[in-house]
């Protein structure tokens, strides 16, 4: 099942302040090149963070390329297109402690999914528990 990139997102690109562009070239520059990498953007609230998901997923999806996007937040995931919560999508014990472990099978269409998957993007992620 495809997801529809919102005409907004696609000229989200375009509008991308210095920043934005900063990150977002160095992110895509990084998936060209086939290499892979971790980047967290650490900006305070409603400085475009958003924004820049947004840009990057409709980037990718409209080259048919597989874009994942998460949060720790119901509210966060479910702002992004095709957004899901982390502990769904990675299958994250939500009572996890230091010892729990993701029950996702190898073979499952989920793991397949996030190994043909170009960018992993959980928002939110430091506000996960202690225990992820
Ligand atoms: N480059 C941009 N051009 C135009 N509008 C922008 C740009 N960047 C962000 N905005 C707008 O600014 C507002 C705040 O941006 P956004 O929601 O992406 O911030 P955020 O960092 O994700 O916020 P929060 O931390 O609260 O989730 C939104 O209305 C967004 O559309």
């Amino acid at each position: 099942m495809s997801i529809q990139i919102p005409p907004e997102d696609y000229k989200a690109e375009l509008k991308l302040n210095l920043e934005q562009h900063k990150a977002f070239s160095m992110i895509i520059n990084t998936i060209q090149k086939g290499k892979s990498g971790i980047f967290f953007i650490d900006v305070p609230g409603g400085t475009g963070k958003t924004f820049l998901y947004r840009a990057l997923l409709a980037h990718l999806r409209s080259k048919k390329l597989i874009a994942v996007a998460t949060a720790t937040s119901g509210v966060a995931a479910a702002i992004m297109p095709g957004g899901r919560t982390a502990y769904s999508r990675f299958k994250i014990p939500i009572d996890g402690n230091e010892s729990s472990e993701c029950t996702m099978s190898k073979q499952s269409g989920a793991a397949e999914l996030l190994r043909r998957s170009k960018l992993l993007l959980w928002d939110e992620a430091p506000m996960a528990n202690d225990g992820h």
